[in-house]
């Protein structure tokens, strides 16, 4: 789990033979998971290549989806400066950092 994308070079995985999403700072090769994801492939191929951080949020996913998603860490986010890095959001006891990738 060594290797860091930026936000570029993550968009270049956004088909269904190389689908990468990052989620709360992390990098995941969802590749495999399309045909097998319970919410369907259609919401996955709509934040492929992409930060899916609030989509991932907002279908209100539970503990076993956050250990689904442990299996397909392959990186971290390195986000720009000045693209939100460093805000923190409580997730349990953990506190983890998120990247808001928005650009206003
Ligand atoms: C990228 C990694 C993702 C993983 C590993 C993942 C995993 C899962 C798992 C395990 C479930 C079963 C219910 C649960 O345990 O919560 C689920 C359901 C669901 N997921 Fe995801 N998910 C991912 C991304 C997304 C995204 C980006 C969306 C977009 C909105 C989404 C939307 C949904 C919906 C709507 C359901 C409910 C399906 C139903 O109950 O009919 N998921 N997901």
């Amino acid at each position: 789990m060594s290797k860091e994308f930026t936000i570029e070079q993550l968009s270049n995985y956004n088909t269904k033979k190389e689908l990468f999403v990052a989620i709360r700072g992390y990098v995941y090769d969802v590749t495999g998971f399309l045909e097998d994801h319970p919410g369907g492939d259609e919401v996955l191929m709509d934040v492929a290549g992409q930060e899916a951080t609030e989509a991932y949020d907002d279908a209100g996913h539970s503990e076993d989806a956050d250990k689904t998603l442990d299996k397909f860490l392959i990186g971290r986010l390195n986000a720009p400066a000045g693209a939100g890095a460093g805000k923190t959001r409580n997730k349990g006891t953990v506190e983890v950092e998120i990247y808001t990738l928005k650009r206003w």
